[in-house]
């Protein structure tokens, strides 16, 4: 009930927010884009120009990135763009950062799972990680890169084993996921995209990714095969992108919109509104699998409370199941990279 109520709220604050995702407030923020020339990178950059919550936008990429913060440094808004490149570059870019977003890392190409980029990106997600943990230890870490099932506990084994490690403050970002929901659920119910509200909640890959048709807003129902389908679809939603795009790449500009949505969302809970609430996945004590992503309450420090699973139908109980052994393997590969096991 909680949930729903504040769910509610949450979104009605966005849709005041507009598309852009800005404010008319000016705060006092340093956000930093590890992995910022690339597909994501460049058009969350902008988007990220544009938020008056921005103060400072420190941009970090192995290459091009000077040019990247040149060219957005012309964009008649506040926020101050500075671009380093390099490792020797990246302690100055993470300094004083209040958020840290990570969507560094190659991407998928038709045929390969998520769980395939692991050989590539655990070691880019553990060494930003070290990066972030020695540098900004107090920032929240937005974690984009794939598989987001093991490098969020990538980033948590690297800051327990700095001695800073703060759950409330490492997140994966599976907000793309809510963005599809709400997406294919309104064009099937024919309902206006911007009053759709569907969690989705577990991981971020195929089985793992579960959404919570039961609990939109606003009520729907659908047939036992509809809801199929239709789970199926944000599910597969990721790889539809992939097979489009014909081995250029994954998802990126949906991602861009869903990855400053969840920033904006993040930056005004710590700036102090009250009553935002985002699906992310976290460690969690919700269910079987230590990492899991539900509703949840931001604050000013992060996470504030986890709003839990509510009520699931039967077929969502079933989704569930069918879930823990891909996500737990996939948490436990992660947590083994960084401790050696
Ligand atoms: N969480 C999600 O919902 C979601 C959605 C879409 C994509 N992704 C993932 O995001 C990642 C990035 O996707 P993309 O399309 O932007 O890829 P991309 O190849 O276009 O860009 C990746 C960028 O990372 C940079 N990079 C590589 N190693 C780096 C390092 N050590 N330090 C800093 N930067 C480094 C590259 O130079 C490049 O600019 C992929 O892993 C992809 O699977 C996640
Ligand atoms: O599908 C991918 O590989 C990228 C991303 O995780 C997505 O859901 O679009």
């Amino acid at each position: 009930m909680l949930s729903r109520f504040v769910s509610a709220r949450s979104f009605q604050a966005l849709s005041v927010l507009g598309r852009s995702f800005s404010t008319t407030q000016q705060d006092s923020n340093k956000v930093v884009i590890l992995g910022a020339s690339g597909g994501i990178g460049q058009p969350l950059s902008l988007l990220m120009k544009e938020n008056k919550r921005v103060s400072h936008l420190a941009l970090y990429d192995i290459a091009h990135t000077k040019g990247v913060a040149a060219d957005l440094s012309h964009i008649a808004t506040p926020a101050k763009v500075t671009g380093h490149t390099g490792p020797e570059e990246l302690s100055a870019c993470l300094q004083g950062a209040d958020v840290v977003v990570i969507p560094a890392g190659v991407p998928r190409k038709p045929g390969m799972t998520r769980d395939d980029l692991f050989n590539t990106n655990a070691s880019i997600v553990r060494d930003l990680s070290e990066a972030c943990a020695r540098n900004c230890p107090e920032a929240v870490l937005c974690i984009i890169s794939n598989p987001v099932n093991s490098t969020v506990p990538i980033a948590s084994e690297v800051f327990k084993k700095a001695g800073v490690h703060n759950p409330d403050k490492i997140f994966g970002v599976t907000t793309l996921d809510v963005v599809r929901a709400n997406t294919f659920i309104a064009e099937a119910k024919n309902l206006d995209v911007s009053q759709v509200n569907v969690p989705v909640v577990g991981g971020h890959s195929g089985v793992t990714i579960i959404p919570l048709v039961s609990q939109a807003t606003p009520a729907i129902s659908f047939p036992y095969a509809d809801r199929g389908r239709i789970s199926e679809r944000i599910q597969n939603a990721g790889t539809e992108v992939v097979e489009a795009k014909a081995g250029t790449g994954s998802a990126t500009l949906s991602m861009a919109y869903a990855g400053a949505k969840f920033v904006n969302s993040m930056l005004g809970a710590l700036n102090g509104q009250q009553g935002i609430v985002e699906c992310a996945y976290v460690k969690s004590d919700e269910t079987e699998a230590s990492y899991f992503a539900t509703p949840l309450l931001l604050g000013k420090k992060g996470l504030e409370k986890n709003l839990g699973l509510g009520k699931l139908l039967e077929f969502e109980v079933e989704l569930l199941k069918k879930a823990m052994p891909e996500l737990k393997a996939n948490i436990k590969k992660g947590e083994d990279f960084v401790n050696g096991n």
